[in-house]
C-alpha cells in the first residue's frame, strides 16, 4: 500500500495514471542516484542504486547502514561471484558497508563473495527488492542497490522520498507499449530510399521516443518487410567493426526500397536494452577477453534485457498486423509474436563480417541461438 493514496487525489490524477506517473518520476530519481522507497505487502524498503553510492545520497545511505543495509544482487551477477545455488537475486547483509565493497561486490570482474568475508549464500528477496532491481534497468543502471527496511515510511515521505509500488513497477512496461502514440511525422529522403518517412512514438518504456521509418509505399493487406532494429550507436552511427548492425540497419532500408516498400523500428534499446554506459562497460571487459554475453553477465545483467511490447503497438499503429520479419533472431520472432504480430515469415539479414566482429557473431549464434552461418559468410571456417 502506498503510504498517501494519490489516484484519490485530484492533483495527480490530472497527470494520468498516478502508478504509471510515480515510475515515470522514480526513474528519474534512480537515474539522479536519489534513493526511491519501494512498497509492497507489509514491507516498505528504501533503495538505491550501487552506481549512486559515491554521490551525495550515498552518504545518507552508508549512515544507515547501522540499521541493517544490505545489497541486493541479480542472479547473474551471483553466479559470476561464486553463488551459484539460487535461481534469482538474493539480499546480503553488509556487515563492512564502504564504498569500495559495494563497488567491488556489484561490477568488478575479479571479485567473489568469499573476499568480502560474505561466505554465505544470502537470503532470498521479496517483490520489493525486485522492483528496485527492475527500476535499475528501467533506468539503464547496473542491476543492483542498496536497500533499508524503512522503518517509518511516512516520514521518509515527509522528508522527500518519492513511494512507488513493487507492482506498479512490474507493470510499467506492458501498460507504457499500450498508451504509446504518434507525435510526429515527416518525409525524410535516404541514401537508400528516397522515399522514407519517419514516425515518433511516445510514451513507451522509459519516457524514451521511438521511432519507425516507412520505406516506399508498403501494402498493408499483405505481410509488410518489416525490421524490428535496436539502437547501436557504435555500429549504426559510427560504423564500429566489433558488430553488424550498421549494415543491417543500412541494408535492411534497402532492401525494402528495392521490394516496394517495407517498416523499420527503430527502438532506442542500446545495448541489448542495457544503455550505452553499461554497453561502453561490457565493451572494456570485451578487451579483457569475455564475450558478448559472459561481459553483460559479469554486469549482472541478462542474456539480453529487451522487451518488445512496444513494437507490437508500433505497428499496430501504422496499421500492420502480418510482417516478413528480417531477422535472426528467433527471440525476436517470439516476442513479436506474443507481441500479437503475425510474424508470416522470417528472413535472414547478415552484415559484412570483420576480424572485430566474428567472436561476436559466433557468440550470438552458440549462446543465444541466432541463426548466423558464420562459416559462409567468411567463405571459410572462422577462426576462433
Ligand atoms: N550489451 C551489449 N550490447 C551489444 C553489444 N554489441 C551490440 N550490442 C547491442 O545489441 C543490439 C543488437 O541489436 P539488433 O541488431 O537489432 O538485434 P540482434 O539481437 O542482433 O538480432 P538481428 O535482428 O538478427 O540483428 C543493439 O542494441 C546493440 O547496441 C555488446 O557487446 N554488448
Ligand atoms: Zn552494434
Amino acid at each position: 500500500m502506498l503510504t498517501s493514496t494519490p489516484s484519490r487525489s485530484p492533483a495527480f490524477s490530472l497527470f494520468g495514471d498516478p502508478h504509471q506517473t510515480r515510475v515515470e518520476r522514480a526513474i528519474a530519481e534512480f537515474r539522479s542516484g536519489r534513493p526511491v522507497l519501494f512498497s509492497g505487502g507489509v514491507r516498505s524498503v528504501l533503495a538505491m542504486p550501487t552506481e549512486a553510492v559515491d554521490g551525495p545520497a550515498g552518504d545518507m545511505m552508508l549512515e544507515w547502514a547501522v540499521r541493517g543495509a544490505y545489497l541486493v544482487l541479480t542472479r547473474p551477477r551471483l553466479h559470476h561471484l561464486g553463488v551459484a545455488n539460487g535461481v534469482g537475486p538474493r539480499r546480503f547483509p553488509l556487515p563492512m558497508l564502504d564504498r569500495n565493497l559495494i563497488d567491488r561486490l556489484s561490477r568488478q570482474t575479479d571479485a567473489a563473495m568469499t573476499d568480502a568475508a560474505m561466505t554465505d549464500t544470502g537470503e532470498s528477496v521479496s517483490p520489493v527488492e525486485e522492483a528496485a532491481l527492475e527500476l535499475a534497468q528501467l533506468a539503464y543502471l547496473i542491476p543492483s542497490v542498496i536497500a533499508v527496511e524503512a522503518q517509518d515510511p511516512a516520514r521518509l515521505v515527509e522528508a522527500g522520498a518519492l513511494e512507488v509500488e513493487a507492482t506498479a513497477i512490474f507493470n510499467f512496461r506492458d501498460i507504457a507499449a499500450r498508451q504509446m502514440r504518434i507525435v510526429s511525422r515527416s518525409p525524410v529522403p535516404l541514401a537508400e530510399a528516397r522515399d522514407s518517412e519517419f514516425v515518433v512514438f511516445r510514451g513507451g518504456e522509459g519516457m524514451r521516443d521511438q521511432v519507425a521509418i516507412v520505406v516506399g509505399d508498403p501494402d498493408l493487406s499483405k505481410p509488410v518487410l518489416t525490421r524490428v532494429h535496436s539502437a547501436c550507436l557504435t555500429g549504426d552511427l559510427f560504423g564500429s567493426l566489433k558488430c553488424d548492425c550498421g549494415d543491417q540497419l543500412r541494408g535492411g532500408v534497402k532492401r525494402m526500397a528495392e521490394s516496394g516498400g517495407g517498416i523499420m523500428l527503430y527502438l532506442d534499446q542500446e545495448g541489448r536494452g542495457s544503455g550505452i554506459a553499461n554497453k561502453m562497460r561490457a565493451y572494456k571487459l570485451q578487451c579483457d577477453g569475455l564475450d558478448t554475453y559472459q561481459a553483460d553477465s559479469v554486469l549482472g545483467l541478462d542474456l539480453d534485457s529487451r522487451h518488445f511490447a512496444m513494437a507490437g503497438t508500433m505497428l499496430r499503429l501504422l496499421g500492420v498486423a502480418r510482417v516478413h520479419l528480417l531477422t535472426n533472431n528467433p527471440e525476436k520472432i517470439a516476442a513479436l509474436k506474443a507481441a500479437g504480430i503475425d510474424v508470416v515469415q522470417d528472413l535472414r539479414m547478415f552484415g559484412r563480417p570483420t576480424e572485430e566482429n566474428v567472436r561476436y557473431l559466433q557468440a550470438k549464434r552458440d549462446r543465444a541461438g541466432h541463426r548466423i552461418g558464420i562459416e559462409a559468410l567468411f567463405g571459410e571456417p572462422a577462426a576462433e
